[in-house]
């Protein structure tokens, strides 16, 4: 059961005329929840920090004053790519951190609700340039896929963040550990990679700039069952004789 359909082989699917149901628009709250906190980790360090009580890090270096040290959200840019429901939700969750300027890039300019905070529209460059903190909440379509380059990662500012909940294939990863590991950014956050499960020894795994969460965006307790009921839901509806899915793919 999920949102996103990226996995299935939709040709062959239509093909032999099988139906396939999801569960779109119930995973945005605790998908921009996870984004948050995963921005918070990668940015104030939270795992690497609590890594250093158990492997004695901290006893070494007690108190120092730039032991640990992250960059903070206030005064910052944040830069969405793919402003869409899940993009809105986590920059609504971030303006209450006193974030000084929220960018996005995408498709098309947005026109937002009044509730939310003001967003500049500027080019793929201009965000790449101009972001403290970069997320990627855009879907994965073959404009999207691979787009965050070598090209990109030399683009963003050396202290930048670059967190992604969306899916991996937006990124060429071995772009990413190459800029990681030289220092073209200052660290990533990542939820989805490639592949997934990511092996145990996959080099991502070794950069300690690099905080990596196993694809748990929507992984909320509340979530997770609304997204059962609808997948219920779909089945009955796919399975019953003339009945429909409440959300049908194809
Ligand atoms: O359901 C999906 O598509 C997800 O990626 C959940 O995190």
């Amino acid at each position: 059961m999920s949102a996103g359909f990226d996995h299935i082989n939709m040709e062959e699917v239509k093909r032999r005329g099988i139906k396939v149901g999801f569960t779109p628009d119930v995973l945005t709250d605790a998908t921009a929840e996870l984004t948050v906190a995963l921005l918070l980790s990668t940015s104030r360090r939270l795992l690497q920090a609590s890594a250093e009580i158990s492997n004695g890090g901290w006893q070494k270096c007690s108190w120092s004053p730039v032991w640990m040290l992250g960059p903070g959200l206030t005064g910052s840019t944040v830069g969405i790519f793919g402003l869409g429901k899940i993009g809105q939700a986590v920059m609504q969750r971030l303006s209450g951190f006193g974030v000084g300027r929220f960018i996005y890039s995408g498709n098309t300019e947005k026109k937002l609700e009044k509730h939310l905070p003001s967003a500049e529209f500027v080019s793929f460059d201009a965000l790449l340039k101009e972001s403290d903190f970069i997320v990627v909440t855009a879907a994965l379509n073959d404009a999207t896929r691979g787009k965050f380059d070598k090209k990109s990662f030399v683009n963003m500012k050396k202290t930048a963040i670059f967190i992604n909940t969306s899916r991996g294939a937006m990124v060429d990863q071995e772009a990413l550990v190459w800029a990681l590991k030289e220092g073209e950014i200052r660290a990533a956050g990542l939820d989805v990679m490639m592949p997934e499960p990511l092996p145990p020894n996959h080099v991502l795994t070794t950069l300690p700039n690099c905080t990596l969460l196993p694809h748990i965006g929507s992984a909320e307790e509340s979530t997770r069952a609304v997204m059962a009921m609808l997948s219920a839901d779909n089945l009955i509806g796919g399975l019953t004789p003339g009945g429909t899915m409440k959300k049908q793919l194809c």
